[in-house]
């Protein structure tokens, strides 16, 4: 194909709203050429000052659209099968943000839909793979150049939650994100997740239990430990200490000026993951953009979108009995390996 890109884009709230202005200011070779939302005023909202956009209430109707020839998936993570089948069946690019599907029954569906179709299609929204410090740490384990790696460190802070986030969702929409994080940079898949859970902030909706400590195992024995902390109100941090057998590597902090200024000093904490993964979704996006303008995908496959299901799914268990839980794959199909 090498058309441009015209775009439906399934959900214009926090994230699609986002990649809406990506898509129609920054992205070579795609335009958006329909926003679809429930709330019809939001989709309205959204296509103000595109040329040549519509905006429709019902998924259906974009996919019926004949000035639609792709899509991006911007809906919560539990909507999102429904939509991945209608695309693969009319066999259109599909960028589906993080998670492909909250469970891994529902992922291997969509891997076999995939699969029948017989070529990748869907580009899963992990986009901490494009972020510069994630490709510079995956090349020095990738090159071995400080020996072999041996433990991760991570961070995941968030300031608060959007209503309706779970407690469940601090594995299957934040963690997920590690998950696919440690699979990248060690290339391993992950075989046991295990969850504590220790004293809890008063500042979590009810029903979560906040911060929670995630610790999981790759194939050849690579420890990594996650804290989640979603209610943490300073502001947003995600980072990563990788213990290597020659030295340690750190990536994540915050950036921008340090000012020392009338007896104080310092800097600005980084507000939420869109000033932090900013520059992230845009080469995600264009590597999206550019592979699907050679028929394929530039990134993350339905596959890598149900090994972190699976692991999801692991941690989901983990979470309520406190014991080490093994990830259990489907032998991986012929067309991801
Ligand atoms: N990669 C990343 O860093 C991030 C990814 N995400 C992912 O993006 C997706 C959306 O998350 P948010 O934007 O935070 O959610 P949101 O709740 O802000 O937006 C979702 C939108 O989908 C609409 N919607 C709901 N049902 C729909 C349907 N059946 N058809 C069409 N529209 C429908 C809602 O009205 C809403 O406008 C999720 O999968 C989430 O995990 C979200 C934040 C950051
Ligand atoms: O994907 C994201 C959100 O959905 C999720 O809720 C946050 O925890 C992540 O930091 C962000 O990147």
């Amino acid at each position: 194909m090498n058309e441009t890109l015209r775009v439906a884009v399934i959900g214009a709230g926090r994230m699609g709203a986002d990649h809406i202005q990506r898509l129609s200011r920054r992205i070579h070779g795609a335009e958006v050429a329909a926003v679809v939302d429930v709330d019809l005023a939001r989709a309205r909202a959204a296509i103000e000052g595109i040329p040549d956009a519509v905006a429709l209430a019902d998924a259906e109707e974009a996919l019926n659209n004949g000035d639609v020839n792709a899509v991006l998936i911007a809906t919560p993570g539990f909507l999102h099968e429904d939509i991945l089948l209608r695309a693969l069946e009319q066999d259109l690019p599909i960028l589906c943000e993080k998670p492909l599907t909250p469970d891994a029954a529902s992922a291997w569906r969509i891997v076999q839909a995939e699969e029948k179709l017989g070529r990748k299609r869907i580009q899963v929204g992990f986009m901490r793979r494009y972020d510069a410090e994630y490709a510079k740490l995956g090349e020095l384990v990738q090159n071995k150049d400080m020996g072999e790696l041996l433990m991760l460190h991570c961070a995941h802070r968030n300031p608060d939650t959007p209503p309706g986030f779970t407690n469940a969702m601090l594995i299957t929409d934040s963690v997920v994100h590690e998950f696919d994080a440690i699979r990248f940079l060690t290339g391993e898949e992950i075989t046991s997740v295990q969850v504590r859970l220790g004293k809890a902030t008063k500042n979590a909706p009810q029903g979560q239990h906040d911060p929670q400590h995630v610790l999981i195992e790759t194939s050849s024995g690579v420890l990594a430990d996650v804290e989640i902390y979603v209610n943490a109100r300073f502001g947003y941090e995600v980072a990563t200490q990788a213990s290597f057998e020659d030295g340690i590597v750190n990536i994540g902090g915050d950036s921008g000026p340090y000012v020392r200024r009338a007896g104080r000093w310092g800097g600005e904490v980084t507000p939420s993951f869109i000033e932090r993964f900013g520059t992230a979704y845009d080469v995600e996006v264009q590597a999206w953009v550019d592979a699907a303008a050679r028929g394929g995908i530039g990134g993350p496959s339905a596959w890598d979108g149900y090994a972190t299901a699976a692991c999801c799914e692991a941690g989901v268990q983990a979470q309520k009995s406190g014991e080490k839980v093994n990830v259990r794959l489907n032998p991986k199909p012929d067309l991801y390996s």
